[in-house]
């Protein structure tokens, strides 16, 4: 991993019962694509702390009773030396009402109905341990950012 620089982000899911709450980006990285809310871990902070911090500037809603760790995916791109290493959690709790932000636009799925179609490829790999309560830890290394080259995934018991 020498010749790569790694830059640190969060992804965080607020779920209520079989609904999850995702959010469709409308600018910057993943541009029209429904994902879970984050973005850079800012220097100062942990990554539990911006996980938060997201969550409130993406969707408005304040998250109660702290964010649980739930998987590390790391991201890498033919021709690109960056990775991003992407540490996912679910908040415990939230309060508040979802609302639209210039980055996102919030919207309840049923979790047997996601748009997986309009999220990005791996999604549909790891969610599904998620989804059951499982952690995972997962590695996609990509072509662009339509296709998947190779990848590692696995279920872990604890981070
Ligand atoms: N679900 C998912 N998310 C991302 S980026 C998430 C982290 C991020 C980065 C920059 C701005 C906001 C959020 C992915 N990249 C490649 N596959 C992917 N899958």
């Amino acid at each position: 991993m020498s010749e790569l620089t790694k830059k640190l982000f969060t992804l965080a899911f607020i779920r209520e019962g079989n609904r999850l709450l995702l959010g469709y980006k409308k600018r910057g990285f993943g541009q029209g694509r429904w994902n879970a809310f984050g973005g850079k871990v800012e220097a100062g902070e942990t990554p539990e702390e911006a996980a938060v911090r997201e969550v409130q500037e993406e969707a408005g809603v304040m998250v109660v009773g702290g964010v649980e760790k739930v998987g590390e995916l790391l991201f890498t791109f033919e021709g690109d030396p960056t990775a991003m290493h992407v540490m996912v959690f679910s908040a415990r709790g939230y309060t508040g009402t979802p609302t639209e932000s210039e980055e996102m636009k919030p919207q309840w799925f049923s979790v047997d109905s996601l748009p997986y179609s309009l999220m990005w490829p791996d999604d549909e790999l790891w969610y599904p341990i998620y989804l059951r309560g499982g952690k995972f830890r997962g590695r996609f290394h990509f072509q662009g950012h339509d296709k998947i080259l190779s990848e590692k995934l696995e279920e872990v018991q604890t981070f």
